[in-house]
């Protein structure tokens, strides 16, 4: 069985939901061999563990959190030269396509981004991608002994598959480009205790069909464990933060659930969200291209409709 490489990505050794997504997605591939970089690894052990790591390799000095990027390609290409891995998977987050990007560059492995779905079919892995503006769905491979592969969110549902891994320090010296860019300041962003869009299995998102008032929009996310998405018209207009966009200029994500509130369905928000598993719309105007990709819709006021929707998910959920 080809070892399959996973860059984990977490928050001071919480694993993201993301990265238990592709350890699942590399016990498809072959054996999932994790690579857990930074602090609180001890946290991150029993997961890793449980989601099917046959092996991590770790290492927590101070390089990756002081420096952006090159610290993590140094030791994926480190890690990956021992094991000689079918495949490197990697979270399709800004941070990740950089590694991912870097990576593939430096060793001349091809790169595939986006994916969302990743399989080996005639001894080749495969990925399969929604590309120009979410217009055509194609079937991806490269023609490198490695594949470099970032994986959206929500690609595959995150299953245990308990294993006993072997645990190896990275043991190498850091390239001289490694300290180039060094990170000056970190601002913590205010957790609203939703869960991140990235992490989300639901997503409830506002467009200017708002005007600006998120109250019914959060609410229902709420009751749902929802993540709030919003359009860049809301975003424009300040009533929601930039880290909250979807779309082509902000996070792309592939929800089981996307619930479209007084968005039009403009292709640059579509490129974002049309991969969802099931897609909801609510807008007044039944003419809206959002209706043309939405699985269920709903022609009316979110005003009224969000309400009552709302009331019934926390009636259903209060009664089990
Ligand atoms: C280069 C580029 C990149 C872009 N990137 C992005 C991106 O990343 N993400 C993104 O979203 N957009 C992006 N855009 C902008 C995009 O083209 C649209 O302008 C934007 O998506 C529109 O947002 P919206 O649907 O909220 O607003 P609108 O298009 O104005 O739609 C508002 C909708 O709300 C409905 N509505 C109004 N009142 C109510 C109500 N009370 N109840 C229910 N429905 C109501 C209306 O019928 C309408 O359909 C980009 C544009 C460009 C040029």
């Amino acid at each position: 069985m080809p070892e399959v490489l996973v860059l984990i990505d977490h928050v001071d050794g919480v694993p993201r939901r993301s990265s238990l997504e592709l350890l699942t997605l590399a016990r498809s591939l072959g054996e999932p061999v994790a690579v857990f970089l930074g602090n609180g690894y001890s946290q991150a052990r029993d997961v890793l563990a449980e989601y099917g790591a046959i092996r991590i390799y770790r290492d927590d000095r101070a390089e990756y959190e002081r420096y952006a990027v090159v610290p993590k390609v140094d030791a994926l290409t480190q890690v990956a030269g021992a094991v000689h891995p079918a495949a490197v998977l990697i979270a399709s987050t800004a941070e990740g396509k950089e590694i991912a990007g870097r990576l593939s560059a430096r060793n001349e492995w091809g790169l595939l981004t986006d994916a969302l779905d990743v399989r080996i079919a005639e001894g080749r892995v495969e990925a399969t991608q929604s590309v120009l503006a979410g217009n055509f769905t194609v079937v991806s491979t490269v023609s490198t002994d490695v594949s470099v592969i970032t994986v959206k969110a929500g690609a595959a549902e995150a299953a245990p598959a308990p294993a006993q891994p072997a645990e190896q320090e990275i043991e190498m010296e850091f390239t001289p480009y490694a300290t180039a860019t060094r990170i000056l300041d970190r601002t913590e962003r205010e957790s609203s205790g939703r869960p991140d869009l990235t992490d989300a299995k639901i997503i409830v998102s506002g467009g200017r069909g708002t005007g600006g008032d998120f109250s019914p929009v959060e609410a229902l996310a709420d009751a749902l464990g929802a993540g709030v998405g919003a359009s860049r018209a809301a975003v424009d207009a300040g009533w929601y933060p930039h880290s909250h966009q979807v779309g082509q200029t902000g996070k792309t994500v592939s929800p089981r659930l996307y619930v479209a509130c007084g968005i039009s369905g403009a292709i640059q928000h579509r490129a974002g969200m049309q991969t969802s598993k099931t897609i909801v719309a609510i807008n007044t105007d039944k003419d809206a291209p959002i209706f043309d990709l939405a699985d269920f819709g709903v022609v009316g006021d979110l005003f009224s409709v969000l309400p009552g929707v709302t009331e019934r998910v926390r009636a259903r959920r209060s009664a089990g």
